[in-house]
């Protein structure tokens, strides 16, 4: 390439690059004051440049007049811990089962080493990151959850018992609203408090769904390591309703992890929460692309 059709394409880059920018106007004002509640998940936050990035988009977003509130997971960061300790654990329909000294474990790994991570990565990035679990100013009150499931020889409904996974009965996002309405952006550890000083272990999706709720948020982007909800074939579906959502489920299609994305969801929606997106936390500025341009990503999930 000689030094003319270098500085001719080097210009079609930066033309592209404003109308990109350009494009996103319509979407920065449709999004002017929003609420986005952001679930990063264990598997998304796999690599230091993932962790960057999503830690970038996030300051550009509140950088924008949009107001996200992080809540994270850490599955596999568990996992790691728990082995090292040699604690066995077991997951039924997407939920650890969760005895005295696992909730320890995820207590100290999800509201310690991870929160404080996001935190710092938010931090280095211009942002105003503040670290909350569910404990702080009662967030989230849990009780136990009940999980029952059909025996299939006797047909007969058993009550599996999930130890301290806690279900949120109560929400107080009011602490929130403080952080959401200056320039500091919530980061909260999906731990939970009982009525009776419990420490209660939430699913990361099911606490941002309860969060999101609780503050009506226009929207909840659910980031994950699948590239949406697939459907039977295995293909990506970018558009589901409700209704596609049970079908899926009870097909079976929609399973383990996915099953407290998609019934987290539906909940979300019932209180309130304009539309759920499942995306690709590993691709690259996922968030921007959802929210700031005509593209979208993943699996849009609304009425
Ligand atoms: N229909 C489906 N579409 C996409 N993923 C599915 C589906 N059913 C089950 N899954 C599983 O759900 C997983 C996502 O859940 P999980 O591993 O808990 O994610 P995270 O750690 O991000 O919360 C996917 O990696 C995939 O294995
Ligand atoms: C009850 C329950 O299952 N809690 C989860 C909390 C972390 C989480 O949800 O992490 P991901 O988002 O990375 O899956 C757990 O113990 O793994």
């Amino acid at each position: 390439m000689d030094f003319m059709e270098k500085s001719t394409a080097m210009k079609r880059d930066w033309l592209a690059t404003a109308r990109t920018l350009s494009e996103a106007l319509p979407y920065l004002q449709r999004y002017d004051g929003a609420t986005v509640v952001v679930k990063f998940g264990g598997h998304a936050m796999s690599d230091d440049a993932a962790m960057e990035r999503f830690a970038r988009d996030i300051v550009l977003m509140k950088q924008c007049n949009v107001h996200p509130v992080v809540v994270h997971g850490g599955g596999p960061q568990i996992n790691q811990m728990l082995e090292r300790l040699s604690i066995k654990s077991e997951f039924i329909d997407g939920k650890r089962v969760t005895d005295k000294a696992t909730v320890e474990v995820v207590e100290m790994v999800l509201a310690g080493r991870i929160n404080k991570q996001i935190v710092q990565a938010i931090n280095d990035q211009g942002g105003r990151a503040v670290g909350l679990s569910g404990k702080d100013a009662n967030l989230i009150v849990c009780e136990k959850a009940t999980k029952t499931r059909k025996d299939p020889e006797s047909n007969i409904e058993k009550v599996l018992d999930l130890g301290f996974v806690g279900e949120p009965v109560e929400v107080n996002p009011e602490v929130l609203k403080v952080f959401t309405d200056s320039d500091f952006i919530p980061v909260v550890a999906p731990i939970g408090t009982g009525r009776n000083g419990e420490t209660f272990n939430i699913n990361g999706d099911t606490a941002a769904g309860a969060l999101a709720g609780a503050m009506k948020a226009d929207r909840l982007l659910l980031l994950t390591d699948v590239a949406g909800v697939k459907d039977a074939e295995g293909d990506v579906v970018t558009r589901l309703t409700p209704d596609d959502v049970r079908r899926l489920t009870d097909q079976g299609v929609i399973a383990g992890g996915m099953i407290p994305k998609t019934e987290t969801a539906l909940h979300a929606m019932e209180r309130g929460v304009g539309a759920v997106v499942i995306l690709d936390g590993r691709a690259p500025h996922a968030c921007l692309l959802e929210l700031f341009t005509e593209h979208g990503a993943g699996t849009l999930i609304k009425a």
